[in-house]
């Protein structure tokens, strides 16, 4: 059970059927179902990313979802009916002719507070090939006075964006991912230094399975703002849960004033 001023989150560590968006509909629906059963009081889910389609990119136009509008009427719904924010991972996205990593974020009554879409495109799996990147970063409310920022995957190897969150008033970033193997070292090292240099909870949902030949190790974490792991993922399908205390944000900031010592005037700019 949680106590005032906790909340329990839970990250849907799940596989992802490569180019079938039924079939991982489908597959999230159940492993959502599962996770509100065995944790009733989680307020916070996050999903992986890409979860519709894994990356079948060469046939992704056929593929993504138009507007995004069936896995948002369903994650919404979902979250209304179980009175649960949902981080819905990213989805392949067709907007404008155009297709997009996006995340959407839903509060307790459902409604749509968020839509981020990737801003860090990553070569090694040819995703500037297909994809546009978004805009602009993106940050959204999750209660328990819990300002959250977006990060997709790739978007953590980029300190400034999760520095650039936290100044705008992020207390947690949160990162859906399809990290590949072999390099755990690498996620778990870029994540833990997020959360310390930030001073801010990092909630992050790696998939597992292949993909082709691309396997994926799961170990999704919730790491905390001192940079202690609250809870870890194994390599196989898993509901992972942790609980987080957000007030331990300022708790820390307080301790160590790293956001007050910053001196941004002496930094070169524009680089
Ligand atoms: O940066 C990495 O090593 C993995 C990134 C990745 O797989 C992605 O952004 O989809």
């Amino acid at each position: 059970m949680t106590e005032q001023g906790e909340m329990r989150v839970v990250l849907i560590q799940g596989d992802i059927k490569l180019g079938d968006p039924e079939a991982n509909h489908q597959h999230m629906q159940r492993l959502l179902e599962r996770a509100v059963e065995q944790y009733p009081d989680a307020k916070l889910a996050v999903l992986p990313e890409m979860w519709n389609t894994g990356y079948a990119l060469p046939q992704i136009h056929e593929l993504a979802d138009p507007e995004g509008k069936t896995s948002r009427e369903w994650l919404s719904a979902f979250a209304k009916k179980h009175q649960i924010s949902i981080v819905g991972g990213s989805i392949a996205e067709k907007r404008d002719g155009q297709i997009y990593n996006t995340m959407y974020a839903y509060n307790e009554e459902g409604t749509e507070v968020s839509r981020y879409d990737k801003l860090h495109l990553f070569r090694l799996m040819d995703e500037e090939k297909y994809l546009e990147p978004g805009a602009q970063p993106e940050m959204f409310e999750l209660g328990n006075g819990l300002t959250a920022g977006a990060s997709i995957c790739y978007d953590i190897r980029f300190p400034e964006l999760a520095r650039t969150l936290a100044l705008n008033g992020a207390r947690a970033l949160i990162v859906p991912a399809e990290w590949p193997n072999p390099r755990l070292h690498h996620w778990r090292t870029l994540l833990t230094a997020r959360a310390i240099e930030n001073q801010m909870y990092v909630i992050a949902c790696n998939r597992v399975g292949k993909g082709g030949d691309t396997e994926f190790f799961g170990h999704s974490l919730i790491i905390d703002p001192w940079g202690e792991i609250v809870a870890e993922g194994g390599e196989g399908e898993e509901i992972v849960s942790g609980v987080i205390r957000p007030g331990l944000v300022d708790e820390v900031r307080g301790r160590i004033p790293v956001f007050e010592d910053r001196r941004p005037s002496i930094y070169f700019s524009g680089k």
